[in-house]
């Protein structure tokens, strides 16, 4: 998976959902959003960094019964205002040589803090840039999901590759420009949306969904692409697009 600027083409995989290493780095940070063991362990095998957004270590904790489980998956960091981990996970993690860090500023979300700890992690290990999921982050608070939409938006400037990953959904930005997304439908459901938001408009063309586009305008007061199709037998859909917009796609119950 990369984005190849030689063809000024994006392509994305999402293989990671099946706990398949993508040929980057992949960091995992874990949000306070329900998810289900399978989706989470997946993720997990595929990252190679994972971290808690403060209540994002419950779900985790929560995921095992026993401790001995839980050991097996110790986050490289758990940082935010930590208003929201309980005291029992923070003493267990803590316990277990988890790296707990308190950053009480009140003008950045606990997602925001994680982020920002990968960049240092990243600047002092002059890494590459690894690649970025979130599990959850998508539904629940309607300002939360609104700050997810917006975040991974403005996160494009300076991030390659960022996934907002549900049990439900998939989703991310595609940048002003050509992508190729990579369909794997043993993976990803039919139902899937081209989003035009937070821009006042765009100018769409696509292939390889039930209703395409050409040279279509589209924006939030206007047409939007939701409940559109992906059609079985194509492995492939292409997204040309003037403006960046939100990519979701449903996802099939793992197993
Ligand atoms: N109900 C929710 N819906 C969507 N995302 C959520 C929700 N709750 C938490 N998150 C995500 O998980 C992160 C950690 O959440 P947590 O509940 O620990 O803190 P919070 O106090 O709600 O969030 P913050 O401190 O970031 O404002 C949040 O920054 C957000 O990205
Ligand atoms: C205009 C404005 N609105 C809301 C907040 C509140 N806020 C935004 S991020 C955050 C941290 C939560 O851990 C808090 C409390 C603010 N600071 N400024």
């Amino acid at each position: 998976m990369s984005n190849s600027n030689s063809s000024l083409k994006s392509r994305w995989n999402v293989e990671f959902l099946r706990g398949h290493g993508t040929g980057r780095q992949l960091a995992l940070i874990i949000l306070n959003q329900p998810f289900s063991e399978l989706l989470l362990s997946n993720l997990w095998k595929a990252a190679q960094w994972h971290c808690c957004a403060d209540g994002g270590a419950n779900r985790l904790y929560d995921t095992f019964q026993r401790d001995e489980d839980r050991k097996n998956y110790l986050p490289n960091l758990i940082k935010g205002d930590l208003d929201s981990i309980r005291p029992e996970v923070r003493r267990f993690y803590e316990r277990q040589e988890v790296n707990v860090i308190e950053d009480d500023d009140q003008n950045s979300t606990d997602l925001m803090k994680c982020v920002h700890a990968l960049q240092e992690k990243e600047v002092n290990e002059s890494s590459a840039q690894y690649h970025i999921i979130l599990l959850g982050g998508l539904s629940g608070r309607l300002d939360h999901t609104v700050h997810t939409l917006s975040y991974l938006h403005k996160l494009r400037k300076i991030r390659e590759q960022v996934f907002a990953v549900t049990d439900e959904n998939i989703g991310w930005v595609l940048d002003r420009g050509e992508h190729e997304i990579q369909i794997d439908h043993d993976l990803l459901g039919k139902t899937c949306g081209l989003l035009p938001v937070g821009i006042d408009q765009t100018i769409l063309s696509t292939s390889g969904f039930r209703w395409n586009l050409t040279n279509q305008m589209s924006s939030f007061e206007g047409l939007m692409s939701t409940s559109n199709h992906l059609v079985r037998g194509e492995n492939l859909v292409w997204v040309e697009t003037s403006q960046p917009i939100w990519w979701t796609v449903e996802l099939k119950h793992l197993h």
